[in-house]
């Protein structure tokens, strides 16, 4: 079995004063679509380039399948990058620019029919990419990415300016290159737009590792013991349950959130003290109410410099 694995170790990247990538380490396994999610500036993209050698590390490393990406003589065979879909010069046609990328990596020219059918742009293959959407022109890189049949994938952003027939598309690409198994590592700021898509997720803020972890442990960390109570009466609620020393926080016109206490003490104070409610029940938090938490006071867009970091 070859390694397909994608390393972080220790990786630093210093752009001036701003710290971009502050010592990070994980590993993206092969089988399974891992999402990397953290607020724009949270260093994903510095992250990517220095995977694929296109940003040299201040300090630490960065190794697909085990080795440093330099080290391949054929790189497209190994890892397959979509980074910038705005990177292809307008005036060239589709399969023209897929032509040059196969003939510059040793890949047959036939793959490229192949990749244009996979992405769905067979039909538009010999127009040039000036008049292609940005939704084409994700289409166009992604095929690009696949023309050495790689078994790793490394896709920054690539649900950004799709339309709702092309991100389920995707969602359902990214999953079916993972069953085959291969290693799909794939950026978003936006939570909601892999929740549904990544089996595991490595979540950045200011460069650092927030959080290392599957969607479900993520969820179920999160959700712990919060109480939902609806009612009209927020604030009789609200000092009744804290008198009891629960925490309550107001999540909605009718709603409150109560740490702390169970559902049956819950009831039993309410209904002690005549408060009226009209529903009660375990809070399952969303995945995207998680991640604003983790990632609220990482959401600065820059950086602070690193002197200021020492003070703080
Ligand atoms: N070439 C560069 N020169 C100077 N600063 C840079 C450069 N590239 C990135 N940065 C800075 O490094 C930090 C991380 O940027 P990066 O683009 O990696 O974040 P990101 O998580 O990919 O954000 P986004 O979601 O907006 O793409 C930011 O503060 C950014 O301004």
């Amino acid at each position: 079995m070859p390694n397909l694995t994608i390393e972080a170790r220790e990786l630093v990247k210093r752009y001036g004063s701003t710290l971009a990538v502050d010592r990070l380490s994980f590993t993206v396994e092969a089988g399974r679509v891992t999402g990397f999610v953290g607020p724009n500036g949270a260093g994903k993209s510095t992250t990517m380039r220095m995977m694929l050698a296109l940003d040299r590390p201040d300090g630490g490393e960065a190794l697909i399948g085990g080795r440093p990406y330099t080290s391949y003589r054929e790189p497209a065979r190994t890892v397959g990058a979509l980074l910038d879909p705005e990177a292809v010069h307008p005036g060239r046609r589709a399969c023209d620019h897929l032509l040059w990328m196969a003939q510059y990596n040793g890949i047959p020219r036939k793959r490229v029919d192949e990749v244009l059918q996979i992405v769905g742009l067979e039909s538009v293959g010999r127009k040039r990419v000036g008049g292609f959407s940005l939704g084409m022109r994700q289409r166009l890189g992604i095929a690009g990415a696949l023309l050495g049949d790689p078994g790793i994938l490394i896709l920054d952003e690539p649900v950004n300016g799709l339309d709702p027939e092309g991100i389920q598309w995707i969602r359902g690409f990214l999953k079916q290159l993972a069953a085959e198994g291969r290693t799909v590592l794939v950026s978003s700021h936006l939570m909601s737009e892999l929740q549904d898509t990544a089996d595991h997720l490595i979540i950045l803020g200011r460069g650092r590792l927030l959080a290392d972890t599957t969607v479900k442990e993520l969820l179920d960390q999160t959700s712990g013991d919060q109480i939902e109570v609806r009612t009209t009466e927020r604030s009789r609620t609200i000092d009744a349950l804290s008198l009891a020393g629960a925490t309550v926080a107001v999540t909605g016109p009718e709603t409150v959130t109560v740490t702390g206490l169970t559902t049956e003490r819950v009831v039993s104070l309410l209904s002690a003290a005549s408060i009226p409610f009209t529903g009660i029940g375990q809070h399952r938090a969303s995945l995207e109410d998680v991640y604003m938490a983790m990632t609220r006071e990482h959401t600065t867009f820059a950086a602070a410099p690193e002197d200021e970091r020492a003070l703080a």
